[in-house]
């Protein structure tokens, strides 16, 4: 049976009761509207868990003004069905205000690894992500945390924090799910028209170009992520934010791969920006 907490105290409530009985919790954080990327990692989390908390809560602390926070997709019912049928045994959904105290002042920043990709059109987004995962990793005493390699920069970042701030939980990067097409799931992609939808599949095609030109030894990045881009550029209602390729491990650019790089995209279809990403050499 699903428990739905929607205070912290509720949720540590049950968390403590878990621990009391030694058993193992595993977290998967997430903003909802929940499709087969987080149910993988549900799953997951359930096989490798005794409990599993996963949290549905879209962080208005990671969104800059004008972004799509009051238009993010939600369908809570849909969810607790979806994570019920995967396992998990206790939904935290909060409201802002059940999360942030109205005078908090206390906010995590990841720097460094923060400031290419996603942290130069978001530059307020990776403090809002860590900070909430701090919260929710706190709240669930969780020994291990899911999160998706479709959000690849975030996952390094998030292990970065674990590590530098010494924290006892264990993150788990887990693969990206796509469509059949090789479109991403994404909870964004319920924004797209049909014609964006088929425009849409430039980035799984990108990615495609890019690791074939990669596993045939091509090791300069401005001729990868040249091809890329020409493909991409080639689609009319697509728009690139960025196509980059960055060590994996620190997320610096990179010009000659000697080492595992993630080569990453954020790409506009119409409003919508999607992301994509492929690493090479982990
Ligand atoms: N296709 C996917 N495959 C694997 N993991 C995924 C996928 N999509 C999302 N995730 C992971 O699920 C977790 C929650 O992500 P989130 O709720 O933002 O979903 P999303 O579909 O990525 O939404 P958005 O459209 O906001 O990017 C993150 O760790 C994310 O990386
Ligand atoms: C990790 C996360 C749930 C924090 O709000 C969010 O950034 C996401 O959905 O990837
Ligand atoms: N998974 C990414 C969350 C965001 O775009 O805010």
């Amino acid at each position: 049976m699903l428990t739905v907490a929607t205070t912290p105290e509720q949720a540590k409530q049950v968390i403590s009761e878990w621990k009391a009985q030694g058993l193992t919790v595993g977290l998967v954080p997430t903003m909802g509207y929940l499709h087969e990327g987080h149910e993988s990692l549900i799953k997951r989390a359930v096989a490798e868990n005794d409990r599993v908390m996963v949290s549905v809560f879209v962080n208005p602390i990671q969104f800059a003004p004008g972004e799509d926070l009051e238009t993010y997709p939600r369908d809570f019912e849909a969810d607790k069905r979806l994570i019920e049928g995967a396992g998990a045994t206790l939904v935290f959904h909060p409201e802002p205000a059940d999360l942030y105290f109205p005078d908090a002042c206390t906010y995590v920043n990841v720097e460094g690894i923060t400031a290419e990709l996603c942290g130069k059109t978001r530059p307020t987004h990776f403090r809002g992500v860590c900070t909430v995962v701090n919260k929710l990793m706190n709240i669930s005493q969780a020994d291990r945390a899911y999160f998706g390699q479709k959000d690849a920069q975030q996952l390094a970042v998030i292990r970065r924090m674990v590590r530098d701030l010494n924290m006892n939980v264990q993150v788990v990067g887990c693969p990206i799910v796509r469509e059949e097409d090789g479109l991403a799931k994404s909870s964004r992609n319920t924004y797209l028209s049909a014609e964006e939808r088929t425009a849409a599949l430039v980035l799984s095609r990108a990615v495609a170009e890019g690791q074939r030109l990669m596993e045939a030894g091509e090791r300069s990045a401005a001729t990868v992520l040249g091809a890329m881009k020409q493909l991409i550029e080639a689609e009319p209602l697509a728009r690139i934010d960025y196509v980059e390729m960055v060590s994996w491990d620190d997320i610096k650019p990179v010009e000659t791969v000697d080492g595992p790089v993630l080569v990453a995209m954020a790409v506009y279809i119409g409003k919508t920006r999607l992301i994509d990403n492929f690493i090479f050499g982990e």
